[in-house]
């Protein structure tokens, strides 16, 4: 009793607290809903008006179940994917047939269900591959107008194929059949891109051109060496690729709505006929996982920056080079999107998760276009061998053989570094070139120059080009 009574007084207290905040307001500054209501209600009486009547709600979606009512036109119009999500027609299709299957031999569906399902579903990609189907809004997404155009077709028999799946596992399974046949057609493109950097280089054999760092030209490289380094970075994009490719194969379907089921499906049946791994071993984790497309972005995303940097390369009339720099901005962008709108998701499927189709379709469709491009712009290149042989020689590209050089001569690295900068001071005092120095002016820095300069540039060429013909017969 004590205890209550002493809760008690201090809620008393804490009202009496409260009221007496609000007591010192001043009369005038509290807001005047009147006020606010007459300026408003005009315009708002008006506006609601002719909403009300575009917001009746419509018929009752094939989903609504409980729901007596369906939704509003702009409800439909905002939560609709069909506009984008059709493009997972063919893996939804190949999906159902084989979950059609695996109900079938499970004695959950006749085999005579299952076979007009399998015969409905290839009639309706027929229709959708002839241009025949009609995609409708009212049915929201791919999977909804499949099976109810399946339905309109067969009737009691497609009302069959949703036994023991939910759109939430349907819509995983199709995405990552999408996402793996994106990833094959990704490597292919990125294969051809690399053969056409090799055959650019094979054309151009033997031509040395500046390379440079911090934006100067430091020293001179074989054009080959420069290309085969994007050659290796593609290599290693393919193999971010084939990872992820390996990682995401493994199927969700019988995850259901995010509990899995009662009823005696066979998973390793469906997953098997996908050419998936094996099934997903956590229902939950298999409606909730999007880290297989923040893989796949990411992978993509590393591929569009090395493509941006080999457009940054071309220094004349790049405009499609210029394009693929700036397309790679889209692609870091869509992985973006999709890390932001996993970041504060629950467990197990959201609508939110809806959004993760337009950044995958908009990366693949990006980076296949860069990739194309760049493979093109590659096959068609030339080089001007005159004017890069006439330029070579700016900006004393020859100091680190000349470095080397005394190095080979007993020289300390340190103190040739010294000696080739007091080289390089009395060319820019001369306006000339290192290999214009005479012999007596190298001396005249150290002793141990005894040779003319185009000797020493000669027998590194030599080095680099012995090098790249092993690389090539390898
Ligand atoms: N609404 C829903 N899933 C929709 C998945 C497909 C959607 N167009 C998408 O792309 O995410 N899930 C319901 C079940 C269902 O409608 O199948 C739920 O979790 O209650």
């Amino acid at each position: 009793m004590e205890s209550l009574s002493v809760f008690n007084s201090s809620a008393t207290t804490s009202l009496s607290l409260f009221s007496s905040s609000l007591d010192h307001l001043a009369p005038n500054s509290q807001p005047s809903l009147t006020l606010y209501a007459r300026r408003l209600m005009p315009k708002l009486e008006v506006h609601c008006a002719a909403e009300a009547q575009s917001a009746k709600p419509k018929e009752a979606k094939l989903w609504g179940g409980r729901f007596e009512e369906g939704v509003t036109d702009a409800v439909e119009r905002f939560t609709e994917s069909i506009s984008f999500d059709k493009a997972l027609y063919k893996h939804d299709i190949m999906g159902s047939k084989a979950h059609a299957s695996m109900l079938a031999k499970q004695g959950l569906i006749s085999s005579d269900d299952r076979d007009s399902i399998i015969e409905g579903l290839t009639e309706i990609q027929r229709r959708i591959e002839n241009g025949e189907f009609e995609w409708r809004t009212d049915r929201e997404d791919v999977h909804m107008n499949i099976e109810a155009a399946l339905t309109d077709s067969i009737g009691e028999a497609a009302k069959k194929l949703h036994t023991a799946r939910s759109r939430n596992d349907q819509v995983l399974t199709d995405f990552r059949l999408w996402c793996r046949d994106a990833i094959d057609a990704i490597l292919a493109r990125i294969k051809h891109l690399q053969v056409s950097l090799v055959r650019l280089a094979l054309k151009n054999e033997g031509l040395i051109v500046p390379g440079y760092t911090h934006l100067q030209r430091a020293q001179p490289v074989l054009l080959q060496h420069l290309l085969l380094a994007f050659v290796e970075q593609l290599e290693r994009d393919s193999g971010r690729l084939l990872d992820c490719k390996e990682r995401l194969n493994f199927c969700p379907l019988g995850a259901c709505a995010l509990a899995g089921t009662g009823l005696p499906i066979d998973r390793f049946m469906t997953s098997d006929a996908l050419g998936f791994t094996a099934p997903m071993r956590n229902s939950i984790d298999a409606v909730s996982d999007r880290d297989f497309v923040l893989e796949f972005l990411s992978a993509n995303s590393i591929t569009a920056i090395h493509l941006s940097r080999l457009g940054e390369e071309w220094k004349k009339n790049p405009d499609p080079m210029e394009l693929v720099r700036g397309k790679s901005a889209r692609v870091v962008g869509d992985l973006v999107t999709l890390l932001m709108l996993c970041k504060g998701l629950p467990l197990a499927y959201n609508r939110d998760l809806q959004e993760d189709k337009e950044p995958v379709f908009d990366s693949v469709k990006t980076i296949l276009g860069m990739l194309e491009v760049s493979a093109e712009f590659s096959q068609n290149i030339t080089f001007n061998k005159e004017r890069i042989q006439k330029a070579l020689p700016a900006g004393h590209l020859d100091a680190t053989t000349l470095a080397d050089y005394l190095v080979k001569k007993g020289v300390p690295f340190r103190t040739s570094h010294d000696i080739v900068g007091r080289a390089v001071a009395v060319c820019i005092s001369k306006m000339c070139q290192l290999r214009e120095l005479s012999l007596d002016e190298l001396r005249s820095l150290n002793p141990v120059v005894r040779h003319g300069w185009s000797e020493c540039v000669a027998s590194q060429l030599d080095h680099w080009v012995t090098k790249l013909e092993i690389a090539k017969g390898g």
